[in-house]
């Protein structure tokens, strides 16, 4: 028997433009996304992008966010993707939720409504505080980044 995870809910309203449209919902019992559907026809050009309507609303409880995420078989398949990805629903929107998409392929790519055209994650968030100080300490790493520990050949043992 698989251990079921714990669900938060989420309240979620229907638009008047989404009411025959199904909620997002997960494929399978361990997909970690719900695919959404699209509210909307739209024709995305190759390098167009498009808020993409959903018909939803929705208000997630305080602590937690919905991330937006591309389907990877539209990116492999068709160059189309969520350019902003993650996208972040805030806890505290109540305006539509809505996909922006991008084509980074070569034709032009229908979207019909109905068709799912991305992913919601429900995850918590973590929130920080900023802890002024003059020094930060001393790391093996120190100001080293964007490529310095090598490029991709494996590390040496
Ligand atoms: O893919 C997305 C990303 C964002 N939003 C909505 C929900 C989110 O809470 C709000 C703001 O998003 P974000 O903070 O990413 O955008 P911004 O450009 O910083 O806008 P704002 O100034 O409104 O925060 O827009 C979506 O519907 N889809
Ligand atoms: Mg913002």
């Amino acid at each position: 028997m698989p251990m079921s995870s714990p669900e938060i809910p989420v309240l979620v309203k229907r638009l008047p433009h989404g009411q025959d449209l199904p909620l997002p919902a997960y494929a399978t019992e361990g997909a970690a996304g719900m695919d959404v559907v699209s509210a909307e026809d739209v024709d995305l050009a190759p390098g167009g992008r498009h808020a993409v309507a959903t018909g939803l609303s929705v208000a997630i409880p305080h602590g937690y966010e919905i991330q937006v995420r591309p389907r990877s078989g539209l990116a492999l398949k068709h160059g189309v993707t969520v350019p902003n990805t993650p996208g972040t629903i805030d806890s505290d929107y109540r305006g539509e939720l809505k996909v922006i998409m991008i084509n980074l392929g070569a034709e032009t790519f229908s979207i019909r409504r109905g068709d799912r055209v991305a992913q919601l994650v429900v995850a918590p968030v973590t929130r920080g505080s900023w802890v002024e100080v003059d020094e930060l300490d001393a790391t093996q790493r120190g100001e080293g980044g964007f490529g310095s520990t090598g490029g991709l050949a494996a590390l040496k043992g």
